[in-house]
């Protein structure tokens, strides 16, 4: 359960009287995610989602992730909308912690994405990335390409066990990405988390986007390469070349995709699989046994990884040429 933080209800009162949003009504802590501490909160005025922000979060890059938020929403994609408090901050402290509220979004998320939800998330990551063009900031991807070898290390330390053959497999993937990772193409600000927990659906249709704070200024493509991983896969990890089609289809009908990116696809879709593998692989050694979040599966992303390494053209993900 990701409430890593615990709260009073005294200090949860002072921090709601900061803002118009009248009595604090209840609270409860929300137990999916596996990053920051979430609660419910309702208030007299409406519902709120209230985020403090924990290991991963670098608190100078709160503005950004709260400004695009509120970018993306003026530009018509859905999205939770940060809260401005009475003296028209939107950022606070809470248990010793970077804090903030932001709006409640309507929808569920889907345990089993089919074709259709697939096709959804194409066309508004392609809106969003169009959305995010007219954004004036820019923040580093700080899991991007230089960084995963520092944290490969950081496992192997963590993990004296580990077997000689994955380490060989993870170096020589690493090897590989950093010799051939795209530097051309077209950047702009990605999710770069877009999983399908962070997608909300309701009435089969998409509803919304949450969860931004990996969200950075990237390659586009890289996005998509993100999406196809966590969308187009099936539960025994074969890969579903029909979703593959759908998401990426969708996607090239609102943004086509150049000559580039179709190249670059294989690349960026094994360097995100090494990404979710890295944090998931880290989080598994380094997290307390008894501890209450819920670990993911490394495993799934090392598969991954071997699915992709195999694909040499994009049409390997159902996009023809
Ligand atoms: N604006 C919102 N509206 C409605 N529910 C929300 C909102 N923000 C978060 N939630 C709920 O809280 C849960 C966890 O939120 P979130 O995904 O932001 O946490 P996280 O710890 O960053 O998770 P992750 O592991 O995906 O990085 C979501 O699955 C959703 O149920
Ligand atoms: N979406 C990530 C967790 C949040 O970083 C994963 O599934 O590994």
């Amino acid at each position: 359960m990701a409430v890593y933080t615990d709260i009073s209800e005294a200090e949860l009162t002072a921090f709601i009287a900061q803002y118009d949003v009248g009595e604090l009504l209840s609270y409860k802590g929300i137990a999916e995610g596996v990053e920051n501490t979430n609660f419910l909160v309702h208030c007299e005025k409406a519902n709120f989602i209230l985020t403090l922000y924990e290991k991963r979060v670098n608190p100078d890059d709160l503005p950004f992730f709260l400004n695009l938020m509120e970018h993306l929403a003026q530009s018509g994609i859905n999205c939770p909308l940060p809260v401005a408090r009475k003296d028209g901050e939107v950022l606070g402290q809470l248990a010793g912690r970077p804090a903030a509220m932001i709006t409640f979004l309507e929808g569920v998320w889907m345990r089993e994405p089919t074709v259709e939800h697939c096709s959804a998330v194409g066309t508004t990551l392609a809106k969003m990335h169009e959305a995010g063009q007219s954004f004036k900031m820019e923040r580093k991807n700080s899991l991007s390409l230089h960084d995963w070898r520092p944290l490969w290390n950081k496992c192997m330390e963590a993990d004296p066990e580990m077997e000689a053959s994955l380490r060989t497999e993870v170096e020589a993937t690493l090897d590989k990405l950093e010799a051939n990772w795209p530097s051309d193409l077209e950047r702009g600000v990605i999710h770069a988390d877009m999983f399908p927990d962070n997608v909300f659906f309701l009435g089969g249709k998409l509803s919304g986007i949450i969860d931004f704070y990996f969200a950075c200024t990237d390659a586009l493509a890289y996005d998509i390469a993100v999406c196809i991983n966590a969308w187009c896969f099936e539960p025994d990890h074969s890969f579903n070349v029909e979703k593959g089609a759908a998401l990426l289809e969708a996607y090239n009908a609102a943004r086509p995709l150049s000559e580039e990116e179709r190249q670059a696809m294989p690349t960026l879709c094994e360097g995100a699989a090494l990404r979710f593998m890295l944090t998931r692989f880290y989080d598994w050694v380094t997290t307390p046994e008894g501890s209450l979040v819920v670990k993911k599966d490394p495993n799934e992303y090392i598969r991954k990884m071997r699915f992709h390494a195999k694909i040499d053209d994009i049409s390997g993900y159902g996009l023809s040429r």
